[in-house]
């Protein structure tokens, strides 16, 4: 018999929460101990026994959930956005006194998504121009998207070690935020539409050239396959990891 895994999903009545429910249920080698609500305790997580839980709760609250999780030795499977750099700095600082336990902070759970991301930071270094558009539900609550955010570090991060400059952009009055937010030097603009679930494109200029890379979760079934392996892997990769491409051999 393979292991099993005490799991507590948090935020357990939201959109995403719900379907971690329903995914933790049907998978064999987990057992769901707690499902959490806003209105309910952590204490819970400590006394249902769980092992690791799966944050899909809002921006405002992630931060003490993953702390309380780390200081009774349990995993943590983060889906959650609002993790700037001082909030990812101060969880760190509390790993170093935990080292056995492991923290999954994944701005996108999908496989598709993932790709485009390392993708987009491959091609990057090839474009003098690139820009980041997601697009979401309207029922979102933060924008950009953590999955555009984090898009944009990557590919901040391959251009600067590639020796890339900044996009060119003559752009000298912008009223009312035109052109979008600024995330380490990337443009990002966000959209909200309904019908819509969670999309990202990034598109790559040159001179006489686009490459736009796209990718759609018409579904949030597409981010539970994800959600899964974070709770198989976490343990066995204590600190902080940062995207689930931590997790998959991408090379
Ligand atoms: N990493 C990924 O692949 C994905 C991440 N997300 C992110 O996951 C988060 C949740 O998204 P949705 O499910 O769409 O939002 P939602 O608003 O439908 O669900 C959030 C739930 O958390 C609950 N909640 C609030 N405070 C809580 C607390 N202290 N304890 C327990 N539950 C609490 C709310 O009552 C609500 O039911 C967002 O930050 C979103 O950006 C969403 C989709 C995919
Ligand atoms: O709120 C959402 O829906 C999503 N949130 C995450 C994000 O902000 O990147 C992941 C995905 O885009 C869906």
């Amino acid at each position: 018999m393979s292991k099993v895994w005490k799991v507590a999903v948090l935020g357990a009545a939201g959109r995403m929460g719900s379907e971690a429910v329903k995914a933790v249920n049907t998978a064999e080698d987990m057992d769901l101990v707690a499902a959490l609500g806003s209105s309910d305790s952590l204490d819970e997580v400590v006394e249902s026994g769980a092992e690791v839980i799966v944050d899909l709760t809002v921006p405002d609250v992630t931060e003490k959930n993953v702390r309380f999780a780390v200081e009774h030795g349990i995993h943590a499977v983060v889906g959650t956005t609002g993790w700037d750099d001082q909030k990812v700095a101060n969880l760190r600082d509390l790993l170093t006194q935990h080292p056995q336990v492991g923290v999954l902070i994944a701005p996108n759970f999908a496989i598709g998504s993932i790709l485009a991301t390392e993708f987009a930071a491959k091609a990057s270094k090839f474009f003098e121009s690139v820009e980041v558009i997601e697009m979401h539900h309207p029922n979102k609550v933060d924008a950009p998207s953590g999955t555009a955010v984090h898009t944009a570090h990557k590919i901040a991060e391959a251009r600067e070690e590639a020796g890339v400059g900044a996009s060119p952009d003559a752009t000298t009055k912008d009223e009312g935020g035109s052109r979008g937010a600024v995330v380490d030097g990337v443009h990002v603009h966000a959209v909200r539409l309904r019908g819509l679930v969670a999309h990202q494109e990034i598109l790559l200029g040159d001179a006489g050239q686009q490459l736009v890379i796209r990718h759609d979760s018409f579904d949030r079934a597409s981010f539970m396959p994800g959600v899964l392996l974070g709770v198989r892997e976490v343990a066995a990769h204590p600190g902080l990891t940062h995207g689930l491409d931590g997790f998959l051999d991408l090379s």
